[in-house]
Parts: structure tokens; C-alpha cells; sequence
């Protein structure tokens, strides 16, 4: 996705090659010399099945959101060794390696791969494959990586923004600051890319709004504000200016149309004049606001009249910010602009949000503008999941989060951890066995089902062999835990989603992909179907992912059969 070229011209790349650092040598040397290896061995035709799935759900969670189909998809079409990949490749495997491998791997393609897959966007569960690819072992051997590096860190970030979704609500809006922090610029332009789809309604960065038509947003920085001393510096400029013979643009400096009249005016004087004016009605007996600050702020909002946003926090929220925000907005108003709000970046942002809207009602009333009492209160600072449930009982009165690195750095939790395993090989089905019963592979070929309830939630996960009857309405189905055999419960499904389908056949992709809004729509409509307790943030409850009897009695027998039996002397 940092790919330059493709970051200099997206919209005349097809949507195929936008994703341009993806490419086969994206991937873990082993992988490579694996190809090898079973090449020598005679391999070349056997047949494989993986599946990718993950063992356990980030963030303390009992949901996971899967991310990262479509540039799953994208790889496959693109997939291909180009002459300089080979050249790197010969000069960095042993001398040994035979010619005709390389030959061999300039000719693989991925026609013969099939994928299965949930579709993106959708909650999911341990164990549950998310992707399954059937094909020539060593091509789908040779995709574990990149598909992995693709999924992992797509669904961890659209989790995260999912869950920062949950627990601000749906009235709140959630904006994505996070580039300057992210792991590097692919690392940002994947977490505001996933952020969105996880319920984000923006990002501040700019790329990744033009690359993926992201809403792009903003306000500005404390560097906009300090960089004004004093409000001659405005008349200073314009002195400088006159010097310079061009009088005419530098009126523009404290000029503004007014668009009840159509004549020009002074906003910088209207603005004093309204300062003088509000300090009494905030209870103010002098003024210790920054000059500075209200020079910067006329500035911008002759530079933004209508989308007057003002950072209130550099000098004192309260004595400075807010008196000069409402003086500009004030003055805005007298000519004919709406103001936009404020943003609060440092100090108590519960505190300081109700003191704003406080402010920000009292000049509502006092002078007519009922508007007023609606401007937007943006809080940045350092803001995560528990800052954001916190402030909920504070009851604040923040109508938006500007949210940077917690988010796109996901620091309560930094890694998601699928895995990409083999679970069957020309038909004869293969199983890892592990000291650590969860860590044990499900064998074969199997199918997943989520079963629903009568409220339309989800009740349960099912996976069968895949060549079991898949469960029906109204039927009742024995669900099995895969690794306790007491644990059984008995499911009557009002509905019956079949959770796999298949996205990669004969060459292509095998249906119209879903839009980045329409993944974004499916994270929303996913999480209604899951029941509350599954989703709080505080000890939620674990959802239930079982197999059926006759997968639960395939893999125990399998287990048996691969697993040696010690002696004791
Ligand atoms: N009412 C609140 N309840 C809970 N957490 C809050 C509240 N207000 C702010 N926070 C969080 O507390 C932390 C305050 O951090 P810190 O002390 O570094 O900021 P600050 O001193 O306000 O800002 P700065 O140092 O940038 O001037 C931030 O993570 C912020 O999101
Ligand atoms: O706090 P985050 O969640 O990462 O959100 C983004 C932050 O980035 C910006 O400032 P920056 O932190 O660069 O400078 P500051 O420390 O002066 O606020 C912004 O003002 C926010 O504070
Ligand atoms: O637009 C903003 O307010 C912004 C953008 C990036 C980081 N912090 C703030
Ligand atoms: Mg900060």
C-alpha cells in the first residue's frame, strides 16, 4: 500500500495493483525454500488444503472482526515472479538449486488455487477458518506469509476500531490521527484503512483518503496558534505588505465578506468588539485572554470562514480558548457564517467539555443564536477504549474523538495471531498435535455454519466434515465442544448461515467484491447479531464455537492414531 508509484496516481491504477509492496517475494524466505524442497522431492502435484484461523480473540475480547479479504484476492491475481524476483532468487539460494526450479516458479500462477473464505467485515471466532485454500502444496504453501501479514494486522485494526466504536456509540463520531505514530507509513495507511471499515467515520490522512475515499478531516495544530504573538502582527503583516505595493490582497489579512451585504469587513475589529462584550456574560471581570490566540484564530477563520474549527487548549482553555473561539464565532455570525466547534487536546476532557458546552449555551441564550449551543466539542489526547468508557460516566459532552495512537499502534494488544495450517493433503486429512490442547489443528475438510436464534442472534458456530448435510432450520443439531467431551449442548437454529463461500476459482475471483462502505456496513450489521454479553468490555462472555458429532469423533480418532504412546521403566 506505500508502493510510490501507486501513491502518486491511484485512480488511473486499476483497483487490481493499488496494493503495489504485495507481491510474491513479500513473504518468508522458508516459504521459498520449502517450494524447493518439495519440488526436489516430487511434490509438484500433490494437493492441499490450509486453513487460516486464529486461536484466540485480541483486546481480552469474545470477538474478532476479519479483515483483509480483498487484498487477500488482489495478491492472488497479481500473483507472479518477475525476471528481476528470479534474479534476486538465484543470486540468494544456494548454488546448488537447480535451474529448472527457477523456470518452474516463473511459471506458477494461481489457477489452480481455490479459496474459500467468511466474508470480510463479518465477527468471527477462534478456530473458525477464515480463509480456506485448496491447491498444488507448494503454491498455497507459498501464500502463508502474505496472507497472513494481510489478515493479521487488518482484523486487529478493524477489531480495535470496532470496539472503540462500541464503546463510544453510535451518536459520537471517531476520527483516525494516527500516521505520525504508526509502525511506519504502510503500518498508517493500513490502520486508517481498517479503522474506517472498523466504524471510524474519518482520518486526518490525506493518502489514504485519496487511495481509498475515506472521508478526509481536520483541525489544526498548537503550532497554528503559537506561531501568532499579538494582534498587530496581522497590521504588522499588512504594513510589511504595503511596502511591498500590494495593498489590495493584504486587506484580506483581517478582511472578510460579509455575506448579508456583500461588502468587505473588518473581522479582527467585530471580533475585539465581541470580546469585550462576552466577558461580562462568562463572568469574566478582565480579560486575560491570549492576543496571540485570537490572532491566530481570526487568521484561520479568514482562511476557513465557513469551517471554523478552533483548538482551545494552547494557553488556558477556559480564561483564553474559549472566550477568543466564541469572540471569532460571534463575529463569523454577524456576517453570515456558521462556526464548526472546538478542539480540547490536553486536561480534563469530561471537565472541560461540559464547562465548554456550558459556555457555549449561556452565549446561545444571551444573544439569540440558538446554534450555538450545538457546536461540535472534538477531544484528542491520547484516547483509548477505557479513557472513552471512563468519560461516559463522566457524563461528557465530547460529540467527536480524535484518536491516534492507541488506536493505530492497537497497544493493549499489538499482534493477532493466525495461523495458516495444513489440515489436509491428497485427501488424506493431517492433524498438528500439540501438548496444549487448544493449539491442536481441526483435520480435513471442513464447513462452518453459524446457527441463530429466535431474537436473530447468533447462538453458536458449527463446523462439520465437509461432506456432512449441512444443519437445517428447525432441526435439532448436537453441537460438541472440539476438545471437551462433556461439553454438549443441543441447537434448534431459526436460521442457518453457511459462513463460507467461495471467492477464488479457475483464475479469478468469483463474485463482485463488496465496497469498502459496504465492509464497513457489514461490520455494523455482523456485531447486531451478536448478543451484548459477548461484546462488553468487562469479562465478556465467550460465544461458542463446537463441531459436530461426526468431526468431534473424526479428530479424536485421529488424535489416537497420531499420538505415540510413552513407556514407563
Ligand atoms: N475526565 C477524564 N477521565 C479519564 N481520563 C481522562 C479524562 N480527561 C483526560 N483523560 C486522559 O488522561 C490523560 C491525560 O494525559 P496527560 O496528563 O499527559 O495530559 P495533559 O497533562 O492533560 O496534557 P498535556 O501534557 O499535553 O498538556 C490522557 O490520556 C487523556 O485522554
Ligand atoms: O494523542 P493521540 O491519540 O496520539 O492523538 C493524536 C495526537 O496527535 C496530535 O498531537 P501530538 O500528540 O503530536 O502533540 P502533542 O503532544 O503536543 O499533543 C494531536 O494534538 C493529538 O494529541
Ligand atoms: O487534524 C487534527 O486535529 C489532527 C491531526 C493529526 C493529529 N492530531 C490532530
Ligand atoms: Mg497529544
Amino acid at each position: 500500500m506505500s508502493n510510490m508509484e501507486n501513491a502518486v496516481e491511484p485512480q488511473k491504477r486499476s483497483r487490481k495493483t493499488h496494493n503495489g509492496i504485495v507481491q510474491p517475494l513479500l513473504t518468508d524466505l522458508y516459504q521459498i525454500t520449502m517450494a524447493y524442497a518439495y519440488w526436489k522431492s516430487g511434490k509438484m502435484n500433490d494437493v492441499a488444503v490450509f486453513d487460516l484461523f486464529f486461536r484466540q480473540n485480541p483486546f481480552q475480547g469474545e470477538f474478532t472482526i476479519f479483515a483483509g479479504l480483498e487484498e487477500c484476492l488482489r495478491f492472488l491475481e497479481n500473483f507472479h515472479y518477475s525476471d528481476s524476483d528470479i534474479e534476486y532468487l538465484k543470486a540468494t539460494l544456494p548454488k546448488s538449486t537447480e535451474e529448472e526450479f527457477y523456470v518452474f516458479l516463473q511459471s506458477l500462477t494461481t489457477e489452480s488455487v481455490t479459496l474459500y473464505a467468511i466474508e470480510e467485515g463479518s465477527v468471527v471466532f477462534p478456530r473458525v477458518p477464515l480463509i480456506r485454500v485448496e491447491g498444488p502444496l507448494i503454491i498455497v504453501q507459498l501464500l502463508e506469509t502474505t496472507f497472513l501479514t494481510l489478515v493479521n494486522f487488518a482484523s486487529l485494526m478493524a477489531t480495535n476500531a470496532a470496539r472503540y466504536r462500541l464503546a463510544a456509540g453510535r451518536r459520537i463520531k471517531l476520527l483516525e490521527f494516527g500516521l505520525r505514530r504508526a509502525q511506519g507509513p504502510d503500518g498508517g495507511l493500513s490502520a486508517s484503512k481498517y479503522a474506517y471499515i472498523g466504524g471510524f467515520d474519518g482520518t486526518s490522512n490525506v493518502l489514504a483518503g485519496k487511495m481509498f475515499n475515506i472521508p478526509v478531516k481536520g483541525t489544526h495544530a498548537h503550532a497554528y496558534i503559537t506561531s501568532f504573538n499579538n494582534l498587530t502582527e496581522l497590521q504588522v503583516k499588512l504594513a510589511e505588505r504595503r511596502f511591498l505595493n500590494i495593498y489590495d490582497i493584504v486587506m484580506n489579512e483581517q478582511m472578510l465578506l460579509n455575506r448579508l451585504t456583500g461588502q468587505e469587513e473588518n473581522l479582527l475589529d467585530r471580533c475585539i468588539e465581541w470580546r469585550d462584550k462576552i466577558l461580562p456574560v462568562l463572568n469574566f471581570s478582565s480579560n486575560e485572554a491570549s492576543d496571540g490566540e485570537l490572532a491566530a484564530l481570526v487568521s484561520y477563520a479568514i482562511a476557513f470562514p465557513d469551517g471554523f474549527m478552533a483548538l482551545v487548549d494552547t494557553y488556558d482553555v477556559k480564561r483564553s480558548g474559549l472566550i477568543n473561539f466564541c469572540a471569532v464565532a460571534l463575529a463569523l455570525s454577524d456576517l453570515g457564517y456558521r462556526a464548526i466547534g472546538i478542539r480540547i487536546d490536553s486536561g480534563d476532557l469530561a471537565y472541560l467539555s461540559n464547562k465548554a458546552h456550558e459556555v457555549f449555551q449561556k452565549v446561545a441564550n444571551q444573544f439569540n443564536i440558538p446554534w450555538f449551543s450545538e457546536l461540535e466539542i472534538v477531544a484528542s489526547n491520547d484516547i483509548n477504549e477505557e479513557t472513552i468508557l471512563s468519560l461516559n460516566e463522566q457524563n461528557h459532552k465530547i460529540d467527536c474523538f480524535g484518536i491516534g495512537t492507541h488506536l493505530v499502534t492497537c497497544q493493549r494488544q499489538p499482534a493477532l495471531g493466525c495461523v495458516y495450517k495444513l489440515v489436509e493433503i491428497n485427501g488424506t486429512p493431517r492433524i498438528k498435535l500439540s501438548h496444549d490442547v487448544a493449539k491442536v489443528t481441526m483435520p480435513g475438510c471442513k464447513s462452518a455454519y453459524r446457527l441463530y436464534g429466535v431474537e436473530g442472534h447468533a447462538l453458536i458456530d458449527l463446523l462439520q466434515r465437509s461432506d456432512e448435510d449441512p444443519p437445517e432450520v428447525g432441526h435439532r443439531v448436537l453441537c460438541r465442544h472440539p476438545f471437551e467431551e462433556s461439553k454438549r449442548v443441543h441447537v434448534t437454529p431459526r436460521r442457518v448461515e453457511h459462513l463460507h463461500k467461495c471467492y477464488w476459482k479457475d483464475g479469478k475471483t468469483q463474485c463482485e467484491l463488496p465496497t469498502l462502505d459496504q465492509v464497513r456496513q457489514r461490520v455494523q450489521t455482523s456485531l447486531l447479531t451478536l448478543r451484548q454479553d459477548h461484546k462488553r468490555n468487562l469479562n465478556p462472555t465467550p460465544y461458542k464455537v463446537s463441531v459436530s458429532d461426526c468431526l468431534y469423533n473424526f479428530i479424536h480418532d485421529l488424535w489416537l492414531q497420531n499420538a505415540p504412546i510413552g513407556e514407563l521403566s
